[in-house]
């Protein structure tokens, strides 16, 4: 057994999930200390490597939370909002950093998720990605330098599987973009124009979502005036770049103070 920290994946043959337990599997500052699906999934029982069409690695795919909790450090889990809330509760009750990728969440999820923060490390972003942490930041500067007679729009454009809209990287942008202007999102949010929707009215954040094919993720936040634009973008090619941020929290967060925390705290930003 090694003494680096033990990592559990939930949602082991998802997207992301199988682009974690490849990351886990390829450092060496922590180990893979178990991997979950939901009940009744095919691969609960196999070794993960075999699952992944691959060599075995040693872990079998478990539905049991408790008892994987039970040896791990940390969790790190993209599955969906009804199974987050679970695990934040059992990663809390276990003192395992919980790194939260999961997207959809309502209000009331996340008043639950800083619940169980009280206990345990929660780290949560809709986007674990340095170059969108970087471009939140940029986002509130820009709208803190212009003032409404530039629209916001955010248009971002995922994957025909996606099933939240807007992206919770569309809505950490909106966030950055609303506290640079010093209003409150749920205020001038506006998203899903459809029909007679009459005109745009100022001070709006809009948002737009597009979905199809494999796209992996890509935002624009366009500042519009009579006259100029400016555009920020990220383009995501690789989910990889998900993970390593993913996993940067999980170690970061081994000897932190329980709390609510996201990547600004783990980048430094
Ligand atoms: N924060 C980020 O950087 C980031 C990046 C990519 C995706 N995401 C989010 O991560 C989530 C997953 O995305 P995906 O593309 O991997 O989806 P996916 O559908 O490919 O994978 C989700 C997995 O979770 C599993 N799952 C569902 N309920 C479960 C339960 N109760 N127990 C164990 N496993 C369970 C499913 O079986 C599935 O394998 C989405 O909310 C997505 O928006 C976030
Ligand atoms: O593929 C997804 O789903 C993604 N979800 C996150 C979001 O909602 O912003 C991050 C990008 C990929």
């Amino acid at each position: 057994m090694t003494d680096t920290p033990g990592i559990v994946i939930t949602g082991g043959s998802g997207r992301m999930g199988q682009m974690l337990v490849k990351a886990v599997l390829a450092s060496d500052k922590c180990h893979l200390a178990g991997v979950l699906e939901r009940a009744g999934h095919d691969w609960i029982g196999q070794d993960i490597g075999t699952a992944m069409g691959g060599q075995p690695v040693g872990v079998a795919v478990t539905d049991d939370a408790l008892e994987a909790f039970a040896r791990a450090q940390a969790v790190i889990d993209f599955t969906a909002p009804a199974a987050t809330l679970g695990f934040a509760a059992l990663a809390a009750q276990a003192r395992a950093v919980h790194v939260i990728g999961t997207t959809g969440l309502s209000d009331a999820d996340i008043k639950a998720i800083d619940a169980a923060a009280r206990h345990a490390v929660i780290v949560r972003a809709g986007n674990m990605s340095l170059g969108v942490n970087l471009l939140v930041k940029l986002t509130q500067k820009v709208a803190e330098a212009l003032d409404p007679d530039f629209d916001i729009e955010i248009v971002e454009a995922h994957h025909n599987q996606k099933v939240d809209a807007p992206s919770g990287t569309a809505l950490m942008l909106g966030e950055a973009a609303a506290t640079g202007r010093g209003v409150t999102l749920s205020d001038v949010r506006d998203a899903g124009r459809d029909g007679m929707t009459g005109a745009r009215k100022r001070g709006d954040i809009g948002f737009s979502a597009i979905r199809g094919g494999d796209i992996v993720g890509e935002h624009d936040v366009i500042f519009a005036a009579a006259g100029e634009r400016i555009v920020l973008r990220h383009l995501a090619t690789d989910r990889a770049i998900f993970a390593r941020g993913a996993l940067k929290a999980a170690l970061w967060g081994q000897d932190k103070a329980p709390g609510a925390y996201d990547m600004m705290d783990v980048l430094g930003l």
